[in-house]
C-alpha cells in the first residue's frame, strides 16, 4: 500500500495541538508535505514559541504518521516562526518589535510588576527574544527584580539608548535613569506619557518577538493617554481574588475594550495561600472571583499563582520564580500562562485576516 498526501492529513487532523487544541491540518501549521514511496517528510510551523515542547510534539507527529499502514521513513521538521500582529489603528509601529503584551492593572500591589517579569523570563525559556519595559514610573521595580539596579544604558550615538541584559532578556526602565528610585516622582499626568513614550521609542530594541510592557498602575488618565499612544497588540490584566480588587480590574478591562486593545485574559494572583511549613492551602482573600469576572466579560482565565513567600523573595533578589526555581509548581503556571498568551497572540492575525473580505475584481 503506498501513503497519499491525504493519507497524512488525516492521520494529522488526528493530532490535537497541546497549546492551540487544534490540529495541524486546520491550523495550517503542516506545511511542505512531500511523500516519496512510502517515505515523508514535513514541516510543522508553530506560531508561538515552544521550545520546551518541540521535541514531544516532533515525536507525536512522526508517531501518527509511522501508524499509516505501510509508512516508511517519516521525518518532521516542528519550528517556530513568531509574526507581528496588528495594533490600534493610526498607532506608529515599534522598530524591532513585533508584538506588544501591556501588563496592567486596576490597583496598584497586586503583582502586576511580577507577573510582568515572570512572563517575560517565560516567553524567553520558551526560545522567544523579549523586551521587558518598566513603564511604571511611580515604582519602577524591574530593575532589582531583575537584578540590574544601580546599572545604567549606554547611548552609542548620544540619542537612543542600549537596552540592558539580564536572564536573556533585553530591559528598559525609567529606573535606571533615576538617581534615587526611593523618591517618589512628583510628575504631572503629561509629563509620564511622554517620558515613556520617548523611553519605548529610544531604545533600541534588537528584533524582539514580544515586549512586555509593565504599565502604571491604575486606570487613569496616564493610563488611558499610553493605552492610546503605545501599538499594544494586546494586554494581560492582573487582580488579586479580593472583590476591591476585581472591581478595579473590571475597570481595567474597559479602559483597553475602550481604546480597542484586544484583552489576552486575566492573571489572578496571590490566589491561594500555601503555607511553606505545613503545605496547607487556604483562600484569604476569596474565591472564584477571577474566573467570575471572566465568565461576565468573556475574556480568558489565564492562570492563578499562589500566594507564596519564595515569589517575594526570588524577585526581590534579582532571580524571578521562572529563573529561580524553573521546575517549581509557580514557574510552571507563569509558563503556562506564557504559552496560552502567546497563541492567543498567534491567533489573532488569523482572526482579522479570516474577517478581510475576499475582492473579486470582474471584467464586464
Ligand atoms: N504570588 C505572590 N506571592 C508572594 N508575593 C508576591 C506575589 N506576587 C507579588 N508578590 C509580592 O508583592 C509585592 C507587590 O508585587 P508587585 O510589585 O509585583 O505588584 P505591583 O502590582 O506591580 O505593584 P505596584 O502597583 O506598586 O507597582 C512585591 O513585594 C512582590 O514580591
Amino acid at each position: 500500500m503506498t501513503i497519499s498526501v491525504a493519507d497524512v492529513h488525516t492521520a494529522l487532523q488526528s493530532l490535537i495541538d497541546p497549546n492551540t487544541q487544534k490540529d495541524y491540518v486546520s491550523s495550517k501549521a503542516a506545511r511542505n508535505i512531500k511523500v516519496d514511496g512510502n517515505d515523508v517528510s514535513l514541516d510543522i510551523e508553530l506560531g508561538y514559541p515552544a521550545k520546551t515542547q518541540i521535541d514531544a510534539i516532533r515525536t507525536r507527529v512522526i508517531a501518527a504518521i509511522k501508524a499509516l499502514p505501510g509508512a516508511g521513513n517519516v521525518s518532521a521538521n516542528v519550528y517556530v516562526k513568531i509574526v507581528s500582529h496588528t495594533v490600534q489603528r493610526g498607532v506608529k509601529l515599534l522598530p524591532g518589535v513585533k508584538n506588544i503584551i501591556a501588563v496592567a492593572s486596576g490597583k496598584g500591589g497586586v503583582g502586576k510588576s511580577t507577573t510582568a517579569v515572570n512572563l517575560a523570563l517565560a516567553l524567553a525559556q520558551e526560545g522567544a527574544t523579549v523586551g521587558l519595559l518598566d513603564a511604571d514610573i511611580y515604582g519602577p521595580s524591574q530593575p532589582q527584580m531583575l537584578g540590574l539596579a544601580g546599572k545604567q544604558p549606554e547611548s552609542k550615538d548620544g540619542q537612543s539608548l542600549e537596552p540592558l541584559e539580564a536572564h536573556g532578556i533585553q530591559a528598559m526602565s525609567i529606573g535606571f535613569l533615576l538617581e534615587d528610585v526611593e523618591t517618589p516622582m512628583v510628575w504631572r499626568g503629561p509629563m509620564v506619557t511622554q517620558a515613556l513614550e520617548q523611553l519605548l521609542r529610544d531604545t533600541n530594541w534588537r528584533d524582539v518577538d514580544y515586549l512586555v510592557i509593565d504599565m502604571p498602575p491604575g486606570t487613569g488618565d496616564t493610563q488611558l493617554t499610553l493605552s492610546q499612544k503605545v501599538p499594544v497588540t494586546g494586554a494581560v490584566v492582573v487582580t488579586t481574588p479580593q472583590d476591591i480588587a476585581l472591581i478595579d480590574a473590571r475597570k481595567g478591562l474597559k479602559m483597553f475594550e475602550k481604546v480597542g486593545i484586544p484583552i489576552l485574559g486575566i492573571v489572578e494572583n496571590m490566589s491561594i495561600h500555601i503555607c511553606s511549613k505545613c503545605g496547607h492551602e487556604e483562600h484569604i482573600f476569596g474565591h472564584g472571583g477571577g474566573e467570575q469576572m471572566c465568565k461576565d466579560y468573556d475574556v480568558e482565565f489565564l492562570g492563578a499563582l499562589p500566594l507564596e513567600l519564595a515569589i517575594r523573595e526570588m524577585a526581590d533578589t534579582g532571580k524571578p520564580t521562572v529563573v529561580g526555581a524553573p521546575d517549581s509548581r509557580p514557574a510552571e503556571i507563569y509558563r503556562a500562562i506564557a504559552r496560552r498568551v502567546a497563541v492567543k497572540i498567534a491567533d489573532k492575525a488569523k482572526d482579522l485576516t479570516a474577517k478581510f473580505p475576499n475582492i473579486v475584481v470582474q471584467n464586464t
